[in-house]
């Protein structure tokens, strides 16, 4: 990357990346993971969780690509949709609060809410959760969905719960959040070699049939404040498990702040909370550096 690269930074519930308008820059493909890699370093980057494009779309009103911290591409963000729409809404990429937007792993609908005419939270309409075991992709010929099935990891005995909202989640039921193994089984089970695309580990402590504490081992990204698919996923995974009922809000307490997640009768998932912009600026990318 030999050119300085305009940018935005924002987060959801902490969970920050760098933005670019694909609009306005052109990036060669070869060059995103690098890229990627380069403007989250903390130390001679930016500092981000990695890096998301918006761009155009033949399907959608936007397109939506996501880079995690090492270099790979996931196939949804729910706390990057929700800044993508911010964005795409604050920056006159669409004309409307409702519009579509293209992931790798299909199209969703977001709303910005606006209060005093500002972006006060979003709602995207994430789509249908999917449970089938080669599906998320998971190996193994137990059951057909993967709903409390014992997984052992790091020597310890857990009850997994497995779903994909486009990208693989490996949800866990704890007794005490604060207690959950997330350093130490989160890089474990993250590289599990029965995840074959590897795996985002979520550890959740229930509080009510509405209400639930969360913590997440990104793929790709390791710890994060935040993580918007992980916390769908939990909500599914706590009506599977018995938990919490469809189409009723759940609110997730995530390390950043609240999700308000609803699994609705026709089988779709929402999400609703805040995106905020941090600030713009200008990357020069480290080979153009004196
Ligand atoms: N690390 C994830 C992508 C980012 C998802 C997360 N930040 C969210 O808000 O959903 C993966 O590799 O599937």
């Amino acid at each position: 990357m030999n050119m300085k690269v305009p940018f935005t930074k924002m987060h959801g519930l902490g969970n920050n990346y760098i933005y670019i308008n694909e609009f306005e820059v052109t990036l060669q493909e070869e060059q995103l993971p690098s890229l990627a890699v380069e403007v989250a370093d903390q130390f001679q980057g930016i500092g981000s969780d990695g890096m998301i494009l918006i761009g155009p779309s033949e399907t959608s009103d936007v397109r939506m690509r996501v880079f995690n911290n090492d270099g790979s591409e996931a196939k949804n963000c729910g706390n990057g949709l929700r800044c993508v729409a911010r964005f795409s809404f604050e920056r006159g990429l669409v004309n409307s609060t409702e519009m579509t937007i293209e992931t790798k792993s299909g199209n969703v609908t977001a709303e910005v809410q606006l209060a005093d005419e500002k972006v006060k939270a979003v709602t995207v309409n994430m789509g249908q959760p999917v449970m089938e075991r080669k599906a998320i992709p998971m190996i193994g010929e137990n059951a057909e969905i993967v709903v409390a099935e014992p997984f052992e990891a790091g020597g310890e005995e857990l009850s997994l719960t497995a779903i994909s909202m486009g990208n693989p989640h490996a949800v866990f039921f704890v007794d005490d959040i604060n207690q959950a193994p997330l350093t130490t089984l989160g890089p474990v089970i993250e590289k599990d070699i029965r995840f074959p695309d590897w795996v985002n580990v979520e550890f959740v402590e229930i509080v009510s049939s509405n209400e639930m504490h969360f913590r997440v081992w990104e793929r790709g990204s390791g710890i994060t404040q935040a993580c918007g698919t992980g916390a769908c996923a939990a909500a599914v995974a706590s009506v599977l498990n018995g938990y919490s009922k469809r189409d009723e809000e759940i609110t997730v307490h995530l390390a950043g702040g609240d999700l308000t997640i609803r699994w609705d009768l026709e089988g779709e998932v929402w999400m609703t909370g805040p995106a905020e912009v941090i600030c713009d600026g200008v990357y020069i990318p480290r080979q153009v550096r004196s």
